[in-house]
Parts: structure tokens; C-alpha cells; sequence
């Protein structure tokens, strides 16, 4: 029986070198598990270093310090266990839909006859509802069909882990809203651990189960873990209506707008803080109105 924990990040860093000399450290000392199951966003401000986390986990890219295991195993390059969505499509343009997706399949799956793996390309063509466009070839598609091909050819490999780098960030609001829709009903229905960065706050708090807030860059930490404690089957539609949405937004923007560049000198001025195991936070005001309830690696309140 496979452990609760998929991935975990050890005290990865990446550091390049500077022009001149010594090294520039774009983030450092930082640490992060992802239980099987369970939808993670990363935010932060552009250059702390969400992308350059994402390819270490494809295995792109190495941490200049530190590890990361995946399955009890760690990482070494890339895999079909962890498939990546990227913002750019990435199709191959001289294919057509289902042969983008049949290419994927046929290299996860070489023994596989052909039919078989038209089959179940077609299985995932059809669940992001491009069917009806499986021969078109990608310069025949919209900007949201191109990203429903590149989502189905990433599901269609059955990965442990899905890695998206802002999926939907390209897109009209319309498009981004149904995309993330399906995405979601996907990833919550089969149960798939998913690792997303984003810049948008209300599709961390639709789609994710906990939100990793970066602080600037360069130096960039994790600066605390966001439990997100809405119901697991909301509507995106009514998610202002739920309660607690207001404070967990709240809580989000203000690290954007402010903490994310002050965390520093709350380090500096002594904040007790183990990167190890950053503070796991559930942003519900309490009865007394001020600060978010303190809570436990675990996510379990504790006195404050
Ligand atoms: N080969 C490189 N040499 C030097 N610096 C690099 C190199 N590749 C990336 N960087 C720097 O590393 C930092 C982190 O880049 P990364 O793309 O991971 O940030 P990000 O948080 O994903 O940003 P964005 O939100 O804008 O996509 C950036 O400041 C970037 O300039």
C-alpha cells in the first residue's frame, strides 16, 4: 500500500552564476510535500523562482542543493509519471489533434497495437470535448482548443503527477472559466495530485487544496502553506457566497501586495520560523475579528 506522501521537496535551491562573480540565488532552503490526491498551487511574484520549481519536479531542470522524491524514489530526469502543461501548447504542428495525443500515448505505452492506442486517445480527446476536431491539425484551432489538446495528451499518459505552468493564463475569460471546470471535475473525479503555478487568486482558491505563497526573489522562501478549507465540491460561480472565501482572498492579496516583499524583514527581525516545515495557515477570521487562526504543520489549529 503506497505511502499518503507522492512528492517531497528537500531543501532544494537554485543558484546561477552571476556576471562579474559569486552566484545569484534565485530561491533557497525550500521545502514541500504534496499528498497523493491533492491539487497544489504556487503563487508569487514574477522571478521568485515558480517555474524553475516546476521544471526541477518534470526533472527539466536540477536544484543547484537539495532533492526531490517522488514515490519513495528521487528524481533524476524527466518521466511519463509526470506530465507537464505548459502555457505555450507545445503541440507538434504537422499532426493533427488525435495524433498529438496518440504520439503521447504510444510512447507511454510501446507495446500497445495501434487501435489500442487510438482507443484511448480518443477516450481523453473526448473527455476535454474536442472529438468532433480529432483530424483538424493545431493551426486549424483556437487558443482554448490547442490548450484542451495539450491537457488531454498530459491526462492521456495517466501521470502520478500533473504539473501545469499557468494553463490557462493565455486564454479569454470564458474559455479560462470552462477550462478550469473541466480540469477541475477531471482532476477531482480520478483523484490526480496536481502541482499549478498561477498569478490569478481566484483560480488557486477554485482549484487548489493548498495555495504555496513565495516570497520576492531573488533569496525567495516559502513563506507559509495556505489550507484551503472550502467545501471540495464548489461551484466556481458561488464561490463568493461561500463562507470564509472573503478571508481567505483577503489573506492571499495581502501577502501579495505586502508580505511577499516584507517576509524578509520579519526574518531579520527574529521571526521564529523553520523552513523545514513552513506554517500551514487557515485563513478564518476569528470571532474576535483580527488575525488568521494559527494552526500546525498538520493543519490543525492550535492555541495562539
Ligand atoms: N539560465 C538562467 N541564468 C540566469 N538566471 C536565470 C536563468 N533562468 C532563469 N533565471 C532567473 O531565475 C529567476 C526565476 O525564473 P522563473 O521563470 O522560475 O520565475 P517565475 O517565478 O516562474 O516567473 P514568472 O512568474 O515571470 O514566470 C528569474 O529571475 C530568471 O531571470
Amino acid at each position: 500500500m503506497p505511502g499518503k506522501r507522492l512528492i517531497s521537496i528537500e531543501g532544494i535551491a537554485k543558484r546561477y552564476p552571476r556576471k562579474g562573480e559569486g552566484e545569484l540565488t534565485i530561491f533557497e532552503d525550500l521545502w514541500l510535500s504534496i499528498d497523493r490526491g491533492e491539487f497544489v498551487c504556487i503563487i508569487g511574484h514574477s522571478g521568485c523562482g515558480k517555474t524553475t520549481v516546476l521544471n526541477i519536479l518534470a526533472g527539466l531542470d536540477t536544484p543547484s542543493e537539495g532533492v526531490v522524491i517522488v514515490d519513495g524514489k528521487e528524481i533524476s530526469g524527466p518521466s511519463l509519471d509526470r506530465a507537464v502543461i505548459f502555457q505555450g501548447h507545445a503541440l507538434l504542428p504537422w499532426m493533427s489533434v488525435l495524433g498529438n495525443v496518440a504520439y503521447a500515448v504510444a510512447a507511454r505505452h510501446r507495446d500497445w497495437p495501434k487501435a489500442k492506442v487510438r482507443e484511448h486517445a480518443m477516450r481523453f480527446i473526448d473527455l476535454v470535448g474536442l472529438g468532433p476536431a480529432a483530424n483538424r491539425k493545431p493551426s486549424e484551432l483556437s487558443g482554448g482548443m490547442k490548450q484542451r489538446v495539450g491537457i488531454a495528451r498530459a491526462l492521456s499518459l495517466e501521470p502520478k503527477t500533473l504539473l501545469m505552468d499557468e494553463p490557462f493564463s493565455a486564454l479569454d475569460a470564458l474559455t479560462r472559466g470552462t477550462l478550469q471546470d473541466e480540469v477541475r471535475r477531471i482532476c477531482v473525479s480520478s483523484d490526480q495530485t496536481v502541482l499549478m503555478i498561477t498569478h490569478d487568486v481566484d483560480e488557486a482558491i477554485y482549484l487548489a487544496d493548498k495555495i504555496v505563497l513565495m516570497t520576492n526573489g531573488p533569496d525567495a522562501h516559502v513563506a507559509e502553506i495556505v489550507k484551503n478549507t472550502l467545501p471540495r465540491d464548489r461551484v466556481r460561480n458561488d464561490l463568493h457566497r461561500m463562507p470564509g472565501y472573503y478571508d481567505l482572498r483577503n489573506h492571499l492579496m495581502d501577502f501579495l501586495v505586502t508580505r511577499s516583499a516584507t517576509f524578509k524583514d520579519e526574518l531579520a527581525a527574529g521571526l521564529p520560523y523553520d523552513f523545514r516545515s513552513p506554517p500551514v495557515v487557515v485563513p478564518i477570521v476569528t470571532k474576535e475579528g483580527a488575525e488568521p487562526a494559527p494552526v500546525d504543520a498538520k493543519g490543525d489549529r492550535v492555541a495562539s
